[in-house]
């Protein structure tokens, strides 16, 4: 798994998927910077008119609901039903899962089209999965493991691979879980690292389409690397946010293989 990794990393650099996003309106700069940065090619698109011909000539689809209102819902769903019909990979995030009726609603719609992989912080998760999980806004009022059940819950009854992020990112597929012990505490403080979790989870997604499970565990595994890294140049959020999209773009095999702290456990 270590050196498949890096491969994964080289492979989307080499690769430079398009990324069709659908996301929210704070983040969706740094979204598109962040995939830059990793190799991949972005283009952000809602309108109605053109979102099939973009997911169907995009490797794969990113659908956050950050910031939703009725136009973009109905972007949402006809973007994920014509990933689900065309067989390619989409992503889901489902930022404020549990926070409104509008979230709960538009989410439990977009599920029935099938994602190829959720990523959301544990609360997120756990509210996905009515498992009594309260949303604190954006932000996640419990640990990623404790979010282990409903992710397990998900995938069996849908598929999905189901990222759990926080401290530890937790990636549960079937009979399998990785765990990922990289990142900062202070990359909380930097607005949308998840959504970029999700985008990257998309593009490496869409440069390995067989293999999303790896695919979500490289992604993963470069955000929290990256991130690790550019805390030590960091004097706060703000530079933070710049050394990371820098790390991104110039991280090593050696830096890589040296911060990586991966763990497999099966079933
Ligand atoms: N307590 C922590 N310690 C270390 N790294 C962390 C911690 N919390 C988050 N991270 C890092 O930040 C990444 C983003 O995860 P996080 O769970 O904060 O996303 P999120 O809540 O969806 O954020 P947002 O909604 O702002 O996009 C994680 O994958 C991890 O690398
Ligand atoms: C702060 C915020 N509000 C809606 S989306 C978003 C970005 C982080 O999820
Ligand atoms: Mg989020």
């Amino acid at each position: 798994m270590r050196e498949s990794l890096w491969k994964s990393v080289l492979q989307l650099r080499q690769n430079s998927p398009l990324v069709h996003n659908i996301t929210n309106y704070v983040v969706m700069n740094n979204t598109a910077n962040a995939l830059l940065a990793a190799g991949a090619s972005p283009i952000m698109a809602h309108a109605h008119a053109e979102i099939e011909e973009m997911v169907s000539i995009c490797g794969a689809t990113v659908i956050n609901i950050g910031t939703l209102d009725e136009y973009w819902i109905e972007s949402m769903y006809k973007a994920a039903a014509k990933a689900q019909q065309l067989g390619k990979p989409w992503v889901l995030d489902p930022v404020g899962a549990g926070a409104s009726n509008l979230r709960n609603t538009t989410v439990a719609q977009l599920l029935k089209y099938k994602p190829t992989v959720i990523r959301g912080n544990a609360s997120e998760i756990m509210a996905l999965a009515n498992a009594g999980g309260q949303t604190k806004g954006v932000d996640s009022t419990h640990q990623s493991v404790e979010a282990v059940a409903s992710a397990k819950w998900f995938n069996e009854n849908t598929g999905a691979v189901v990222c759990i992020s926080g401290a530890t990112d937790v990636i549960v597929s079937a009979n399998q879980k990785i765990l990922i012990d990289n990142g900062d505490v202070m990359m909380t403080k930097v607005t949308g690292l998840g959504c970029i979790a999700t985008a990257l989870i998309g593009a490496f997604v869409a440069s390995e389409p067989d293999n999303a499970t790896e695919a979500t565990a490289a992604a993963m595994a470069l955000l929290g690397i990256a991130g690790e890294i550019a805390v030590q140049k960091a004097e706060g959020p703000g530079s933070l946010q710049m050394h990371l999209l820098d790390k991104l773009y110039n991280i090593t095999e050696d830096e890589f293989n040296t911060y990586l702290k991966v763990t497999i456990e099966n079933d």
